[in-house]
């Protein structure tokens, strides 16, 4: 069967501003507001929230992206590497943290977000924005900024799509 275009160009990026105004309207200042995007889509969506705050507000907020492989409940052996050279990883504690990611499924990829953070640092606050929130979550986490709650079977798919790398911006569902 055919993808289902659930969120075309314009819907994404509209909904990547109403997130970036309600991080503001959280942030006031964006003091200490570091923005981290998991990759590999979130890092982007990430990017992209950073460029429409400094458009907005005049500041830079710095971004660091993180590969959480390796935090992952279903992965044993995990050696508690972040994918970061030294350079890339920031200081994360006493920050106030906004984990971005593009789709809230289980929660599993949260989860090990949050443990792949608090492995580096000690974060002030930890927050989380994601593009999709499908539902079916498996752990008691919800996210703080939603560009669309989209409701989905289990046997579905969301797929993102980012320019950077997909060629196109844009929202499917895989039946
Ligand atoms: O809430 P969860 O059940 O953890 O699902 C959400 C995660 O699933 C996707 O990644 P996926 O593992 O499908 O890999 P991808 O980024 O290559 O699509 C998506 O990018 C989220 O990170
Ligand atoms: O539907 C889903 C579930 C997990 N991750 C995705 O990217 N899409």
């Amino acid at each position: 069967m055919a993808n289902k275009e659930v969120l075309d160009n314009a819907s994404l990026q509209r909904a990547l501003t109403r997130i970036t105004y309600e991080i503001i309207e959280r942030n006031k200042g964006g003091e200490d507001l570091v923005l981290v995007g998991i990759k590999t889509r979130g890092e982007f969506l990430a990017h992209r929230i950073a460029d429409r705050l400094e458009q907005l507000e005049g500041v830079r907020i710095p971004v660091m992206a993180i590969d959480i492989t390796n935090f992952r409940d279903d992965i044993p052996d995990h050696h508690d590497d972040l994918g970061l050279n030294q350079a890339e990883r920031l200081n994360i504690s006493e920050k106030n943290i906004v984990l971005i990611d593009d789709v809230l499924f289980t929660g599993r990829t949260i989860r090990a977000a949050l443990d792949a953070l608090i492995h580096i640092g000690r974060p002030k606050t930890i927050a989380l924005a994601v593009l999709v929130d499908r539902g079916h979550r498996e752990l008691p986490i919800r996210a703080d900024f939603v560009g669309k709650n989209i409701p989905t079977a289990q046997n579905e798919k969301i797929k993102v799509f980012v320019q950077e790398i997909d060629g196109k911006d844009a929202v499917e569902i895989v039946h």
